[in-house]
């Protein structure tokens, strides 16, 4: 079932058109990537997405549709409650998720009593179980500044605040640029925990074929602000019908080291 769908989606600035008729389908639970390179567009769609757009750029035609409803006909009332509840946005800049002077847990108790009607003591259990979840030592993670933590726990944190709120689809615009690898696999995989715990969808923007292979279901490729092949992961890496995308992948050869070696950990594990 379709949970959010964009229909001949266009956005232009003054000078040009940005992003050009995209249509695509994000389905309940699933998890769809769109790959492409840089100034392609991704940002600019994400953002259009939750009504996020700045100033400089319009939607020129299109629909965005949340279950089937067009988010232009939500006031902004309603978009409030929707950007966190519904669609909640995970960005590569873990820092401008926080606040720099107010320590962690009064960030999370403002958010929670904004967004929910918890008492302390149950948003207080909600943050520890959360925290706790992720990997986080709750107890001296609330208690510090941002800057008092390591790029992972903060991107982490940022994680748990997006799922304390329960939403149903959450827009990863590149989560993890600014992890190490190790860092950023933790969190990626935390991440596709919580999808498969709570079913909700994941728009995943990358650069990073390593984690579109690992975790994705569904795949699409822009190019200069148009989807120019979309699909399942296996048709598209397996063999992809679009020049460009031949290109995109020949020019990251990792993914097809990764899945020559984990081809052959297989293979080898059937052989012991
Ligand atoms: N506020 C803005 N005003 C005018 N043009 C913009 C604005 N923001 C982005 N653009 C332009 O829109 C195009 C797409 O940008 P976008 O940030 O979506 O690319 P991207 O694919 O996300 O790139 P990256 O992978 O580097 O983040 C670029 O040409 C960019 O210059």
């Amino acid at each position: 079932m379709t949970i959010l769908e964009l229909n001949g989606l266009t956005i232009e600035s003054n000078e040009k058109v940005i992003v050009n008729n995209v249509h695509l389908q994000l389905e309940r639970g699933q998890w769809h990537s769109i790959i492409g390179e840089s100034g392609s567009g991704k940002s600019v769609t994400a953002a259009a997405i939750g009504r996020m757009l700045p100033q400089s750029l319009k939607i020129k035609s299109g629909k965005i549709l949340l279950e089937g409803r067009d988010m232009k006909d939500f006031c902004a009332e309603e978009m409030r409650c929707i950007r966190g509840h519904r669609i909640s946005y995970i960005f590569q800049d873990y820092t401008s998720s926080f606040a720099p002077f107010l320590k962690i847990e009064k960030q999370c108790e403002d958010m929670l009593k904004a967004h929910t009607k918890l008492t302390k003591r149950e948003s207080k259990t909600l943050m520890l179980n959360t925290f706790q979840e992720l990997n986080l030592p709750a107890e001296s993670v609330l208690k510090k500044y941002p800057c008092q933590l390591s790029g992972g726990q903060l991107q982490r944190a940022a994680i748990a605040f997006v799922m304390m709120l329960g939403p149903s689809i959450i827009i990863a615009d590149e989560p993890t640029t600014a992890l190490d690898s190790i860092s950023a696999m933790t969190v990626l995989s935390l991440l596709k925990k919580f999808q498969q715990e709570c079913g909700c969808s994941i728009l995943f923007i990358t650069h990073d074929l390593r984690h579109v292979k690992r975790y994705t279901n569904s795949i699409s490729i822009i190019k200069n602000g148009e989807i120019i092949e979309q699909g399942y992961k296996s048709r598209i890496l397996d063999s992809p019908q679009h020049e460009y995308t031949k290109h995109l992948f020949s020019a990251i050869p990792s993914l097809y080291e990764t899945r020559e070696r984990l081809l052959l950990e297989e293979r080898m594990k059937l052989v012991n």
